[in-house]
C-alpha cells in the first residue's frame, strides 16, 4: 500500500474560481480542460480511456480507490488523464481483482490528484458557467508559473488529439481465423470494444488514424470501425476524405463517438462544443425508431450539429437516435450507404451495457453484404 503524502494544493480555472484541496503526486502545475464525470465506479477505465487525454477529470463519486487498480480494468495500456480531481482519495483498498492501489498507480505515471475538494461545489459551477481550462498546482495560492502555464495551455476547441493518441503501426487482434475480417481505425481505441468484436467472432486489424481508405480498400475487409477519441473531431481534418471513399465503397461501416463525429463531418455536417458535455454512465437516449429508451455510457465534449429533426446541413444523414436530456444528436445512419454512427459508448468500460447489441446490428451488416 502506498503511504499517502500530500500537501495542500489548488485548482484554479481560466476565470479565476480557486478550489482548495491536497495535492498527491507532481507537485509541477499541470494544466488542461477540466471536465467531470458521474460514474460511480470504473475509475480506472475513465483514467485509461484515450478520449481523456489532455483532459483533468473531476470525479463527482465521493470516495474513490476504494477497490485498488487492477491489471483487467486498464481501457490502453496506460493513463490518459492529465489529472484527477476527487473529494475523498481512499487510503486503503480492498477488492478479490486488486493488484495494488490507486495513487501508487497513478503516481507511477505521475498523474497528480487533487483531493479532500469540494467537487460538488465544483461540478455545479462547471455545470454552469461550462467547462474550461484549469491548473492543479501545489501551494495554498496559485503560484506565478501555475498561472503562466494556464494562460499558455491551449483551448479544447481546433486540437487533433487522436492523431496523438492514435497507433503508429498497425496491430491486429482477435484469432485470425474468424469469421469476419474489421479495420478499425484508432482515433483512441477502447479495448473493451476490440474485445467486444473478438466476442462477435471478428479478427480486428487496428490501424493509424490517417492510413490512406486505398490501403483499407485493398485488404477488403468485412467492415469498418472508427474508434472513439480525444480532443476536436473537427481539427481531425484527413479524416472525413478517408471515411468517405471507405463509405462510398460500400464497406459496412461503424463509428463510436469520435468516429460518430467524423461520420457526422464526412456527410456535410459540423460538430459544436458543448457546454459541459456528458461523461457518465446514466444518460438516457431514445432509440427514434423502435421508441426503446437507453440508458448508456457517455464520455463526450463535442456534439454533431442539429436535433432529433435532422443532422444540420447533412441531409444524407438521418438522425436515429437522440439524447433524452438536452435533445443533442446520439445517433445517425446514411440513409443509402451501410454506415452508421452512435454518440454514446455501446462497449461501456465504465457504464450499463443495455447499447451492446448495436455490435450485433452492424455484423448484420456486415454479414448481409458477405456473398
Ligand atoms: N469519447 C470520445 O470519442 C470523445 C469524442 C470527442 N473527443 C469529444 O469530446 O466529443
Amino acid at each position: 500500500m502506498t503511504t499517502l503524502t500530500s500537501a495542500p494544493g489548488f485548482l484554479l480555472l481560466e476565470d479565476g474560481t480557486r478550489f482548495a484541496g491536497e495535492l498527491v503526486g507532481p507537485a509541477t502545475p499541470t494544466v488542461a480542460e477540466v471536465v467531470f464525470t458521474t460514474n460511480m465506479t470504473g475509475y480506472q477505465e475513465v483514467f485509461t480511456d484515450p478520449s481523456y487525454e489532455g483532459q483533468i477529470v473531476v470525479m463527482t463519486a465521493p470516495m474513490i480507490g476504494n477497490y485498488g487498480v487492477n491489471a483487467e480494468d486498464p481501457e490502453s495500456p496506460a493513463p490518459h488523464v492529465a489529472g484527477v480531481i476527487v473529494r475523498e482519495l481512499s487510503p486503503t483498498y480492498s477488492n478479490w481483482r486488486a493488484s495494488g492501489d490507486l495513487p501508487g498507480w497513478l503516481g507511477e505515471a505521475s498523474i497528480p490528484v487533487l483531493t479532500e475538494v469540494d467537487t460538488r461545489r465544483l461540478t455545479k459551477y462547471l455545470r454552469t458557467a461550462g467547462v474550461m481550462r484549469g491548473v492543479v498546482g501545489a501551494g495554498e495560492e496559485p503560484t506565478a508559473d501555475a498561472v503562466a502555464a494556464l494562460e499558455a495551455c491551449p483551448s479544447m476547441e481546433g486540437l487533433d488529439l487522436a492523431s496523438r493518441v492514435s497507433t503508429r503501426k498497425s496491430y491486429t487482434w482477435g484469432d485470425p481465423g474468424a469469421k469476419h475480417r474489421i479495420i478499425a481505425y484508432d482515433y483512441g481505441i477502447k479495448r473493451n470494444i476490440l474485445r467486444l468484436f473478438e466476442a462477435h467472432d471478428c479478427a480486428i486489424t487496428v490501424v493509424p488514424s490517417d492510413t490512406p481508405a486505398e490501403e483499407v480498400l485493398e485488404q477488403a475487409p468485412d467492415g469498418v470501425f472508427l474508434s472513439n477519441g480525444p480532443g476536436d473531431p473537427a481539427a481531425v481534418e484527413y479524416a472525413p476524405a478517408i471515411i468517405r471513399k471507405i463509405a462510398e465503397s460500400g464497406v459496412p461501416t461503424f463509428g463510436i463517438c469520435l468516429g460518430h463525429q467524423l461520420i457526422g463531418l464526412t456527410f456535410g455536417g459540423s460538430t459544436t462544443k458543448m457546454p459541459y458535455g456528458h461523461r457518465g454512465g446514466n444518460h438516457p437516449v431514445l432509440d427514434v425508431e423502435s421508441g426503446h429508451v437507453l440508458i448508456t455510457s457517455q464520455n463526450h465534449g463535442f456534439a454533431v450539429a442539429g436535433g432529433r429533426e435532422g443532422v444540420t446541413d447533412a441531409p444524407a444523414l438521418e438522425v436515429t437516435h437522440v439524447n433524452l436530456n438536452d435533445g443533442s444528436i446520439e445517433g445517425v445512419a446514411h440513409r443509402e450507404l451501410p454506415v452508421f454512427g452512435v454518440q454514446y459508448h455501446p462497449e461501456a468500460a465504465p457504464g450499463p451495457h443495455d447499447a451492446v447489441p448495436l455490435f450485433d446490428r452492424f455484423l448484420e451488416s456486415v454479414r448481409g453484404r458477405r456473398r
